[in-house]
């Protein structure tokens, strides 16, 4: 979505009006005041050069995430809608009007009320015409994605698409299935305490209006079968009460972990992000918004600086005793390559305050009666790294670094990463990843070896993590 010239982006909303993200607004700059109290919460310092423009970088991105709050189906909708006669009632629903329309395999993303981070869905739509009217497909989607411009959750936003689309083209039923996938909340201590500590929240909600009213309609069936018919397999029985509970982990008892005092002592920071729901133009006293800016508050945490300064102090001072000889030490030519491949890591980019998330994989040339790193040494240093603000160039070099600080030399790192930014906002290309590479010592010198390393690497190791 367009691209930021002199502090100005004007975003052409779907139906015609014009969402202007000024420097200049008031809503623009108190979330950009509200970003620079998070960002000095974090310890940073607001004027470094990574930094300089995330203020404004943030609250483009909040105020196009939200768009959808200026958006009127009406106006999608009516122009969209043109007849298409089938032939005449009671021969049946042979294609035109009265045979069922889906679209598959929508990819939106929407905003968390529980947390304020994005997430990501797969939509699937269907209605069956009445009245001798279709709808152009591309509405559908236009639809769908003005409710997920929006703060939700997954059943609302599920039956806001639903309830929308029947009123504007007045079918005879729609049906709406989302597929939602809501990161993870990591954090520095359940991270190095499990390392499986991962991955997504999923949640498979349903919404039915008219002839989909009733649960156990044959119309169901036939959306079900051509969603399955394209790989696409819904469990039905999963779709309404799996988001009884709050499905957002911000809530879970997992994150119970997290002492409340941390979020209690940014008192400062909670009201910040209180104020950029305001500026978004949603109540903070809304029941289902009133925890957001503390759940907020605690996933930012994870990244603060100061504290990972201190951790890496303290894993450093272990590290000589990891590195005793291990019997004799013998020449070069003896060194071996080790790698630890599929390190799991959790970062939170600088631009836009949005997480990006992957693997790193390590190799290095060790002597033979060194001790080589182990695989938790490693983590440790990875998450050291992950947990701050960051850009991931500088964490893959970071890791670098260190890892030839210890051992005095060959080192290559491969970062693989997706990054939230490029995918929820901005440029939206789902299912686009990054990777990064970074050499010392022999490795810059020796293509052989970067070729052998890269070689371990097992493919598509970014997916798996998806
Ligand atoms: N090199 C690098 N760029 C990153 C990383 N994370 C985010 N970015 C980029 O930072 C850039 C910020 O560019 P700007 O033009 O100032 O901000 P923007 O208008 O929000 O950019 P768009 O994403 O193009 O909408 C974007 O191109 C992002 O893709 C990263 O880890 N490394
Ligand atoms: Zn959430």
């Amino acid at each position: 979505m367009g691209s930021l010239d002199e502090g100005h982006l004007c975003v052409e909303i779907e139906n015609g009006m014009k969402l202007d993200v000024s420097e200049k607004e008031p809503e623009t700059i108190a979330i950009e005041d509200a970003v620079k109290v998070l960002l000095q919460g974090l310890g940073e310092d607001v004027n470094r050069d990574g930094l300089k423009k995330t203020p404004f970088r943030v609250a483009k991105a909040l105020r196009e995430g939200t768009r959808g709050y200026k958006q009127k189906v009406k106006d999608i909708v009516q122009g969209a809608l043109f007849p298409e006669v089938g032939l005449h009632d009671g021969v049946g629903h042979a294609g035109g009007v009265g045979g069922l329309v889906i679209v598959r395999n929508l990819d939106l993303f929407s905003y968390c009320e529980s947390c304020l981070l994005p997430f990501q869905l797969k939509c699937h739509v269907g209605y069956v015409p009445s009245g001798q009217q279709v709808v152009g497909l591309s509405k559908l989607s236009r639809v769908a994605d003005v409710f997920a411009k929006r703060l939700q959750d997954p059943q609302r936003l599920a039956d806001e698409i639903c309830s929308a689309l029947h009123h504007g083209i007045k079918p005879a039923g729609v049906a709406v299935i989302l597929e939602c996938l809501h990161i993870h909340f990591p954090n520095v201590e359940s991270v190095l305490l499990d390392s499986k500590h991962q991955g997504w929240v999923k949640v498979l909600v349903s919404s039915g209006s008219g002839v989909f009213g009733n649960e156990n309609a044959d119309a169901w069936s036939d959306f079900l079968g051509l969603l399955k018919f394209r790989g696409v397999t819904v469990d039905r029985t999963l779709t309404r009460d799996s988001v009884n509970q709050s499905w957002c982990p911000s809530s879970s008892s997992s994150m119970a972990k997290i002492p409340s005092e941390l979020v209690a002592a940014k008192p400062e920071m909670v009201a910040a992000v209180a104020s950029i729901l305001r500026s978004l133009g949603e109540d903070p006293l809304r029941k289902e918004l009133v925890e957001t800016p503390s759940h907020f508050v605690r996933w930012l945490m994870n990244f603060e600086n100061t504290k990972l300064e201190m951790k890496l102090n303290g894993f450093a001072c272990g590290i000589s005793d990891l590195l005793k000889p291990n019997g004799e030490i013998s020449s070069r030519n003896n060194e071996q390559m080790h790698s630890e491949l599929n390190l799991s890591f959790w970062s939170q980019c600088e631009h836009h305050l949005l997480p990006f998330y992957g693997v790193v994989h390590i190799g290095y040339f060790c002597p033979k009666g060194i001790n080589h790193l182990g695989k938790s040494l490693l983590r440790s240093i990875v998450h050291f790294y992950g947990f701050k603000l960051q850009v991931q160039e500088r964490l893959t070099r970071q890791i670098a670094e260190t890892v030839s600080s210890i051992l005095g030399g060959d080192v290559m790192v491969v970062v693989e990463a997706n990054h939230t930014c490029m995918i929820s906002r901005g440029i939206e290309k789902f299912g686009s990843n990054t990777a990064t590479i970074a050499v010392l010592g022999r490795f810059s010198t020796d293509p052989a070896a970067r070729a052998m390393f890269l070689q371990s690497i097992p493919d598509d190791t970014t997916s798996q993590i998806l």
